[in-house]
């Protein structure tokens, strides 16, 4: 692995007289397009080497600079346990999660679906009781719980029918274990004997109980990856969120070093396999070059964006971008579209809506179109029924001819291997504190601890209108918005009425003990 000169610099800044060591392992990224975010990791980086002494000036190109108080002696001491770790050999790396005294360890952060028909209600109560999906005014949080009761039970019925479209329930837990499992024996392959856990958000395995095994297994040092290649406050944050709030009441976990790999959309084995994908996809058509390139991402509510500073959408602009560029770069110039899909509920989310983007294209005359989902790593409801039939439906409706779409990368080993890069280039940075200025940072969402993490976006978690509407009818969006606020109130009465006759729908569905 190539290493990466330290220097430790006097005080006056000067650019003489300075001592330098050549040990820190170099981060592959640092060759790449976002030098700057390299350059933000190995601040990180540094300071947890030097227990959070401030670095004075910012990295610049290969050189990080530090205050004269860091010695060498105590650089060389730290570089070089960094450096054991990272290099030091293990005897059977194939069956230990062992290096040095470290057991090490990855978290694979996802939503988790429904196996059954019989999940989905209480799968979707646990998603829309997590306040990243509904943030309820203050003054009603105490309504979370049975609103979320209220809406799942409602929008069960149509949730069922497409996962029974999709046989009988989501993939999702059979691919992330594929990945996980996949993932284990790259890093292994790569001399980082580590265990891979799966914590989903809201089903099994949840969080908690990876959680809970990664306590029994004694690990030391862990890093948390969340499967979301673009960050979001109601995805990878939702999930971080609930990983904070388990490690503030745990004595372990409190002191089990950790790191998190926020988002990754930009690095460039993603890219390439994105790129791979998709050219493979076009291959399929006749004329590969006539066909429209169509990025579908799952959307957000637009207050995400425009209110609580969610990087979503820049992310995923920018996600887009790359992809393209590397495409151009193997000559592949197709016209290409970003738009959003999935919205629920009467707010405005992430513009463009995919099927409007549809119906406008193919009145604008495009015969060829290829779908390509961007915003999640595993086949699931949404590639499976929404874009393969809905969607497909709807293109041939409006004039499309030719309809083809990417799979998700799921175990496609170019995106593995680029995963386990990830968990190794991040490794270094276990225990990192993140870097406290926002704009030193010149990252979306830099690299740090949890709580580190979640304070530079979302801070205030201010009030959110809500993404999901209890019923939908009316003829216009603002009477749709009107109506889920009667929606929201008459929840509201109903609730007043049972608490004080002890009689109502709660009772008979059995909710009521809920809010005991
Ligand atoms: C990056 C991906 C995702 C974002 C962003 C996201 C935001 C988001 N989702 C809902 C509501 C629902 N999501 C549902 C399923 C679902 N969502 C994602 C991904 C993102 N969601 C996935 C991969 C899945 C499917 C899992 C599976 O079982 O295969 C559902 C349930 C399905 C349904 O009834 O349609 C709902 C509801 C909101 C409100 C939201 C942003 C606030
Ligand atoms: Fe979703």
């Amino acid at each position: 692995m190539a290493n990466i000169e330290l220097r430790v610099r006097p005080s006056n800044f000067t650019h003489q007289s300075s001592s330098s060591v050549r040990l820190l392992p170099r981060p592959t990224c640092l060759t790449q397009r976002f030098r700057h975010y390299s350059g933000v990791q190995m601040e990180a980086c540094v300071r947890s080497c030097y227990q959070k002494s401030r670095v004075v000036s910012r990295y610049s190109s290969r050189w990080i600079e530090l205050p004269s108080s860091v010695s060498k002696q105590s650089a060389e001491k730290n570089s070089l346990s960094l450096k054991a770790l990272m290099t030091s050999k293990t005897q059977d790396l194939s069956n230990t999660f062992v290096i040095g005294e470290e057991k090490v360890g990855v978290l694979l952060l996802n939503l988790g679906g429904p196996e059954t028909l019989e999940d989905v209600q209480p799968f979707l109560f646990n998603l829309f009781a997590d306040p990243d999906i509904i943030r309820l005014p203050r003054l009603f949080r105490f309504l979370q719980k049975p609103l979320a009761q209220f809406i799942s039970v409602v929008r069960a019925p149509k949730s069922k029918e497409g996962y029974a479209s999709i046989g009988g329930g989501s993939p999702l837990r059979q691919i992330t274990d594929a990945q996980a499992e996949e993932l284990r024996k790259a890093l292994s392959a790569k001399n980082v004997p580590a265990k891979v856990y799966v914590g989903m958000r809201y089903w099994h395995p949840f969080t908690e109980e990876a959680i809970e095994q990664i306590k029994r297994d004694g690990i030391t040092k862990l890093v948390v990856l969340p499967l979301y290649p673009q960050f979001s406050i109601s995805t990878s944050g939702s999930s971080l969120r609930l990983l904070e709030s388990i490690f503030r009441e745990d004595e372990y976990l409190v002191n089990m070093q950790h790191t998190i790999i926020p988002s990754w959309y930009q690095r460039e084995g993603y890219i390439k396999a994105m790129a791979n994908l998709i050219e493979r996809e076009l291959e399929k058509f006749e004329h590969p070059e006539k066909v429209m390139i169509f990025f579908s991402a799952h959307g957000v509510p637009l207050a995400y964006v425009e209110e609580a500073g969610d990087p979503y959408k820049a992310e995923m602009e920018e996600c887009v971008d790359l992809i393209m560029e590397e495409l151009e770069k193997r000559r592949t110039t197709n016209a290409y579209t970003l738009a959003y899909q999935s919205r629920v509920g009467p707010v405005e989310w992430l513009k463009p809506y995919t099927d409007e983007t549809i119906i406008e294209l193919g009145q604008k005359g495009v015969k060829s179109l290829l779908a390509v989902p961007i915003s999640f790593v595993s086949e699931h409801i949404e590639t499976l029924e929404e874009i393969d039939v809905e969607y497909k439906e709807l293109a041939l409706k409006s004039g499309i001819e030719k309809w083809g779409r990417v799979p998700a990368l799921g175990c496609e080993p170019t995106f593995i291997s680029d995963l386990a890069d990830a968990v190794i280039e991040s490794l270094p940075y276990v225990g990192a504190m993140a870097v406290s200025n926002l704009e030193a940072r010149q990252s979306l969402v830099p690299l740090g601890s949890v709580e580190e993490l979640l304070a530079v976006y979302d801070s205030q978690r201010r009030e959110l209108p809500p993404p999901v509407t209890v019923w939908e009818w009316g003829w216009t969006k603002s009477a749709e918005t009107w109506n889920g606020r009667a929606a929201m109130l008459a929840v509201l009465v109903l609730l007043v009425l049972e608490v004080t006759t002890g009689e109502g729908f709660l009772h008979q569905w059995g909710i009521f003990p809920l809010f005991h």
